[in-house]
Formats: structure tokens, C-alpha cells, sequence
């Protein structure tokens, strides 16, 4: 079974904060890369970001992601790393990927200044934009999805738990039954 559980989302939807309370009430690890990012580059994000430009961070940032070794943990990579091909098919294998997702209002709401926030935005594009070339992306690598538009950060963890417990109850259901199969086909 795949044991660790990947957040991906816009930033500030709360895979960082909610990552690391799931992670607590489950039993497991959390590892949060953007973290690692600053420690392998000695810098915050922002300053790498200045200095590298978006494309140099996206770099780094699949480098960094795709080099994950976990078992049992959470993680919660920063929400550029659905352009890090490398990272997000290391963690299609390793995990299970939780979209958490909010409107663009409630994103724009939370983000007051994307740039002071270290948001790899490109020349030119706005919150807004950004917001929706990344939707795709989102939906393409989700398994489970987690919408929070309304909900007080205490409903969103309840919700992610309890998404949690059906898919992994449903998968283990689905693997039972192939298992059942191949044995029939014997
Ligand atoms: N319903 C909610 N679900 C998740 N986070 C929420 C919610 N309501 C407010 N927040 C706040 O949004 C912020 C999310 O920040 P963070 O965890 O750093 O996001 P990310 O890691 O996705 O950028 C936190 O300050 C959190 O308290
Ligand atoms: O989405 C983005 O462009 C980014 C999100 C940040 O992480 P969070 O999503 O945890 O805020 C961080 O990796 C960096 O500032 C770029
Ligand atoms: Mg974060």
C-alpha cells in the first residue's frame, strides 16, 4: 500500500498547517520541502526566488521534491511543485496526492501580496491567472480531493481525515477483490 499522503494546492490553501495535524492524528511524519528547500540552499524562499528567477527555483524545487525518501509521512511540498515533472511522478509512486481546494476568492482573500509571499508567479501574470493554469494541473494529479471553501481549518482536517479513511478503505476493498480474481483465473 502507498503510505504516505502528498498535499498539493494553491498557496496558502493549508497544506503546510493542515498537512502537519493530519500527520499527527494518523500516527505519522511530517515533512514540509519547502523547508528543505531553505536548508540545502542556506536562503528563504523568496531570496532564492529573487536571485534564481522562477525558472531556477522550479529547479531546485524538483530536484529537492523528486529526492524524497519517506515512508509513513505527510508531506507538504510548496504549490509550484505540480510543474516539477520529476517530484510529482516520484509522488504518484510513493504516495497518495490530497488536493486541497479552495475558490479563488478565498486564495486571493488569504494572499494579500503573492509577491512579498514568495509566489512563483511569471512576469506580468496575476494571482488570478496563476490560479487558473494551475487548476489542471491540480485535477490531473489528484486522487483525492478536498474542498474548503466555508470551512474553519478544524472542518478542512476533519474533511482530509475522513477523505483519507474512504479511499484507503475503497483501495484496500479494490485490491482484495483483484487478488480474489487472479486466484479464480489459476
Ligand atoms: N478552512 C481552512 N483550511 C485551511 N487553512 C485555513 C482555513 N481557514 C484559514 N486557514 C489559514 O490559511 C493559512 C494556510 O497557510 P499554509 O498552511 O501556510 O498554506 P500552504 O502551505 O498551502 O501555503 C493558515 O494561516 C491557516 O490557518
Ligand atoms: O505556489 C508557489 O508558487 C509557491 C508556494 C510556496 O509554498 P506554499 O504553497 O506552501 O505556500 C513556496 O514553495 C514558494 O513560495 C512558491
Ligand atoms: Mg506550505
Amino acid at each position: 500500500m502507498k503510505k504516505n499522503i502528498v498535499f498539493i494546492g494553491m498557496p496558502a490553501v493549508g497544506k503546510s498547517t493542515v498537512g502537519i495535524v493530519v500527520a499527527k492524528r494518523l500516527g505519522m511524519r511530517f515533512i514540509d520541502t519547502d523547508l528543505l528547500i531553505q536548508e540545502q540552499e542556506g536562503k528563504l524562499l523568496r531570496e532564492i526566488i529573487a536571485e534564481k528567477g522562477e525558472e531556477g527555483f522550479l529547479e531546485i524545487e524538483n530536484q529537492v521534491n523528486a529526492s524524497v525518501k519517506a515512508q509513513n509521512s505527510v508531506i507538504s511540498p510548496g504549490g509550484s511543485v505540480i510543474y516539477c515533472k520529476d517530484a510529482m511522478k516520484h509522488y504518484k509512486k510513493i504516495g497518495t496526492i490530497v488536493y486541497l481546494k479552495a475558490s479563488y476568492q478565498t486564495i486571493k482573500r488569504r494572499i494579500r501580496n503573492p509577491k512579498k509571499r514568495g509566489v512563483v508567479l511569471k512576469e506580468g501574470q496575476s494571482l488570478r491567472d496563476l490560479y487558473y493554469e494551475r487548476v489542471p494541473y491540480f485535477e490531473k494529479y489528484a486522487d483525492i480531493t478536498v474542498c474548503e471553501d466555508g470551512c474553519r481549518i478544524e472542518d478542512t482536517i476533519k474533511n482530509v481525515l475522513n477523505a483519507v479513511k474512504k479511499y484507503r478503505k475503497t483501495t484496500e476493498f479494490r485490491k482484495k477483490l483483484d487478488n480474489e480474481a487472479k486466484r479464480k483465473l489459476k
